[in-house]
């Protein structure tokens, strides 16, 4: 192990040529990706973190080589999501049986299917400005206390599934609490139930995963978005106007319309870098000996992997990366900006990418929207 073609590259602790359990450990504390950036830090963007096994945490000859289409998803993924008995297209590791399940489905999530459809504007009318703007007011006007996290998933949750099954057959979760309670705790039972087993398995499998992914890493976002408006009040006020002056919820083409705020446009990109939901490591495995940075022969089967935690925290890209500042996407010059875009990797990229991702962004802005103008009548203590 200390004289394979991986001894040149930094071992992130002095055991891990021999045995996985220093990364193990880590993982079984939940601090593997604390670790790893530490690690990073101190040794470069190339880190042996096991016997056959590294992390990058660079994007040229780092991110861009390894998650281009020739390299294969780990084992890992259908190890960690195991439970359902045929692989979805998160958990896939053959590269065709992936490309012919990502072809079922790429046009209705893609950035222009959503921005045309007056489905999605009607959605986003019925379940923010009708149901979820509602209940924030009442919220506001009484004392009691909410949890933010579970409603945002409930949001959410209703989103997904409208845009989904359509708004008729979509859940009301914003509304009837009590459902929404039993179906987050446990909810693969409720999963489990009557309607999953009418559906053809392999197609219900696929849903419910989009299901968890869009209500869960989205609304867990959402949730620290309005954590840290709720502490601005200027900014409140400076998105409610913003937001007042471009965009009326249910108006034509709605989710073309957020993406001219500019303010709003930097809160999330700014909550997706701080806060990202899906932080990785996502493990990809060599399908031949490749060079990464300035290690070249690293042997085929070696297992290579990156985080948007470790990459968001570039401090020369994001200077004091571990603040919350949105002025940093608005402020940033045409060059500045295209390289945050660079480093950017909350959805991931290449051909395993978020295939939700333009569903989240637009998801988020309308809640974001509804929200802020709450906010700013009510003056939210956190
Ligand atoms: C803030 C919200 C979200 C975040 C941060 C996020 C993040 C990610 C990331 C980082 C990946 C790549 C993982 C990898 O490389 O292995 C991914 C994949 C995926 N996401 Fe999302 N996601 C979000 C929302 C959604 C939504 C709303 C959906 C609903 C459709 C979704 C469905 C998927 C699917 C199906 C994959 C697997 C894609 C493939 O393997 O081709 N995600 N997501």
């Amino acid at each position: 192990a200390f004289f394979s073609d991986l001894s040149p590259i930094p071992n992130a602790h002095f055991t891990v040529p021999l045995s996985r359990l220093w990364i193990l450990h880590k993982r079984w504390k939940n601090r593997q990706n604390r670790a790893r950036l530490a690690a990073h830090q101190k040794l470069g963007p190339v880190v042996r973190i096991g016997p056959r096994e590294l992390s990058v945490n660079c994007i040229d000859d780092g991110v861009r080589t390894i998650y281009g289409s020739a390299f294969d998803k780990d084992a890992w993924y259908a190890k960690a999501f195991r439970g359902h008995e045929k692989p979805y297209m998160f958990t896939m590791i053959s590269s065709k049986a992936h490309a012919e399940r990502k072809r079922m489905f790429a046009n209705v999530y893609s950035k222009s299917y959503i921005q045309k459809s007056s489905r999605w504007s009607e959605m986003a009318y019925t379940i923010i400005s009708g149901r979820l703007r509602d209940e924030m007011i009442s919220w506001a006007d009484s004392d009691i206390v909410v949890d933010v996290l579970e409603r945002s998933k409930a949001c959410l949750m209703d989103l997904t599934s409208a845009w989904i099954f359509g708004l008729k057959h979509g859940t009301n979760f914003i509304q009837n609490v009590k459902e929404a309670e039993e179906f987050f705790t446990p909810f693969r039972r409720t999963f489990g139930g009557f309607f999953w087993r009418t559906l053809e398995q392999t197609l219900s499998m696929e849903l419910l995963d989009h299901m968890v992914a869009g209500h869960d890493a989205t609304g867990i976002t959402v949730t620290y978005l309005l954590y840290e408006i709720s502490q601005r009040s200027s900014l409140q006020r400076r998105l409610k106007i913003e937001i007042q002056a471009h965009w009326k919820i249910g108006q034509k083409n709605c989710a073309e319309q957020l993406e001219k705020l500019p303010l709003l446009d930097a809160v999330l990109m700014e909550t997706l870098r701080l806060y990202s939901a899906n932080l990785g490591p996502w493990p990809r495995v060599a399908p031949s000996s490749i060079r990464l940075g300035k290690f070249s022969n690293i042997p085929k089967g070696t297992i290579i992997s990156a985080s948007s935690y470790a990459l968001h925290k570039n401090d020369k890209v994001f200077p004091c990366p571990e603040k919350w500042l949105p002025e940093r996407w608005l402020d940033a010059s045409e060059t500045q900006r295209k390289e945050m875009m660079r480093w950017f990797w909350a959805f991931g990229s290449g051909s395993r990418m978020c295939i939700g991702s333009h569903l989240a962004i637009y998801s988020k802005s309308p809640v974001s929207c509804a929200s802020s103008g709450v906010l700013s009548a009510n003056a939210v203590q956190t």
